[in-house]
């Protein structure tokens, strides 16, 4: 492609690279640049990719484009390398995302279980759906794997692209904080954004509650239409900050425009009555816990933005599948149960905790870590959650990452110290689980949390292979 094709749009300063030349591909790291691409300099947090302009040159780069030209380098120079970055990636595979309806979802917890269930409905409804998420992204069923939950943008473009040639016309994604603030969606016309729940997390990153709030407020001044979770403290901010019409959802609140009354909460499910625009529909989903009927409700709020008749969008929900590593119950053929479920906020936590807790006719047993190089802040408060409201609990690692495993595990108990709750530290994971699955009792729910679909333990920057769901196998073999 030709210079001038890849920048159609781009706001440029000023560029002393030659309009005309053929690009072969975009790259953002200098590490991937091959002789004849195009080298965008970002400034990070880390690093500052324009340290690097002068190795992308050497390994080939016919230019750059950056925020401060360098002596001697063909530079296309921006305001903003990262917006650039988007618009350039929109440019190179011919803006996927205006031929289909984008549909974003964003708030702590939820994301991914909600966009699962919206890809359900419109495939019902017959639509070929492409999904994006921190568990895997879709095109229809094909699998592609992933590292983030909302990629990068030429990533994201990349797929689009995908998604287009494979015949999809709706893209159901998560859209995380890190995501509006560092501009990985810039230009992405959402026809429609949902907003679940805001709660504490990433403030390593965001600093803030406030700032965190206004990242994925940022989602409603980029989408046509909104969704919001009228039941969430942050509600009433983020209408006022919309930029767009936004439609509520809430359990009990008639003020609302979708509402859920009847609320049934069972151990494999949850049942409620739906009501939108004078219509009724018994909703049906087969994901327990209270948090099923928020995460059903900003589904079917979506659908409902695109016009889909209540009554479809119900009647499409019964036959919802759970999400891998969300409330998953894992075979074990004992009189036990054993459950691995993705909690890793302090509201992650209390949600699955009190969920299992109106099911379980035993004790529940929690097992947890928390993160490394994140949010140090959230650890505490997950300890003193996990001891309020669990029998039992096991204190362990997850994804340490750059972080003293054990320096970690002594933050949590910073908030279990004034708890009488039983517990028991093991650092290694595996070793832990096998200890919770040796002192199990009957009708015991034991809860491993933060893992969910993971299958590796992340150490040191590398991911060494860990999935619970074999590790609980291991035991019974
Ligand atoms: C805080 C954050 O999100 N950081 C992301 C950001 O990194 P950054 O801007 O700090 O980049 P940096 O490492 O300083 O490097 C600056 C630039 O120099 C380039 N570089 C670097 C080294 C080199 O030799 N050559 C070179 O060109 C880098 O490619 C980059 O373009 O941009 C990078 C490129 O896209 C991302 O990989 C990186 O994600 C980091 C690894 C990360 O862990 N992100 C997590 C926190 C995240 O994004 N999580 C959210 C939410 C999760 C959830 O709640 O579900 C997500 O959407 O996944
Ligand atoms: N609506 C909700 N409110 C509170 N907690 C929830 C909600 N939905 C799910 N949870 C809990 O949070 C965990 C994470 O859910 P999910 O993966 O759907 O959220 P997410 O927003 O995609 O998270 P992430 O930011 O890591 O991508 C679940 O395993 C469950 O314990
Ligand atoms: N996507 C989130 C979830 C991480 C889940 C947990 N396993 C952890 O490593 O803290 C993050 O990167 O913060
Ligand atoms: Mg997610």
């Amino acid at each position: 492609m030709k210079l001038q094709e890849l920048l159609k749009n781009v706001a440029v300063k000023n560029s002393t690279a030659a309009q005309d030349i053929d690009i072969k591909e975009v790259r953002y790291d200098s590490r991937a640049v091959q002789p004849g691409d195009l080298f965008v300099a970002i400034r990070g947090y880390a690093t500052d990719g324009h340290k690097y302009i002068v190795k992308a040159m050497e390994q080939g780069a016919a230019a750059v484009v950056c925020e401060e030209a360098s002596e001697g380098v063909p530079a296309v120079v921006v305001e903003n390398s990262r917006i650039a970055l988007a618009e350039i990636a929109a440019n190179r595979f011919g803006h996927p995302a205006e031929s289909m309806v984008m549909l974003g979802v964003t708030g702590t917890n939820g994301k991914t279980t909600t966009t699962y269930l919206v890809k359900h409905m419109l495939e019902d409804a017959g639509h070929k759906v492409g999904l994006i998420g921190t568990n895997q992204n879709l095109i229809g069923d094909e699998v592609i794997e992933t590292e983030r939950t909302t990629p990068e943008s030429y990533e994201l473009h990349t797929l689009f692209a995908r998604m287009r040639d494979a015949g999809c016309t709706h893209v159901i994604m998560e859209v995380s904080s890190h995501s509006l603030v560092l501009d990985r969606v810039h230009g992405i016309p959402f026809a429609v954004g949902a907003f679940t729940n805001l709660t504490q997390d990433h403030l390593d990153f965001h600093k803030t509650m406030e700032e965190y709030r206004k990242a994925k407020a940022l989602l409603f001044s980029i989408s046509k239409k909104g969704v919001i979770n009228l039941d969430d403290a942050a509600a009433e901010k983020m209408l006022a900050d919309a930029k767009c019409p936004c439609m509520t959802f809430s359990c009990g609140k008639p003020e609302a425009d979708l509402e859920a009354t009847d609320l049934q909460l069972h151990a494999d499910g949850v049942e409620f009555t739906a009501q939108y625009q004078g219509e009724k529909a018994d909703v049906k989903l087969p994901i327990p816990g209270h948090f099923s009927v928020e995460n059903a409700l900003t589904a079917l709020g979506i659908v409902l933005q695109l016009g889909m008749p209540l009554a479809a969008a119900a009647k499409s929900m019964a036959t919802a599948t759970g999400v891998k590593g969300r409330v998953e119950v894992v075979p074990t053929d004992t009189d036990y149960t054993v459950l691995i479920d993705y909690a890793h906020s302090p509201d992650g936590v209390e949600n699955v905790l009190k969920a299992v807790r109106g099911f379980a006719k035993g004790r529940v047993v929690a097992l947890f870590g928390c993160g490394g190089d994140r949010d140090r802040t959230k650890r505490p408060k997950m300890g003193k959650i996990a001891a309020d409201l669990a029998d039992f609990c096991v204190v362990t690692s997850d994804n340490p990452r750059t972080e003293e495993p054990k320096a970690i595990i002594d933050d949590i108990l910073e908030g279990m110290k004034d708890s009488d709750t039983p517990m028991q530290v093991i650092v290694d994971r595996p070793e832990a689980i096998h200890w919770a699955l040796a002192h199990a009792q009957k009708d015991d729910i034991i809860v491993l949390m933060g893992k969910g679909h993971e299958t590796y333990q992340e150490v040191n920057h590398v991911k060494h292979h860990m999935d619970e769901r074999e590790i609980v196998a291991e035991y019974f073999a």
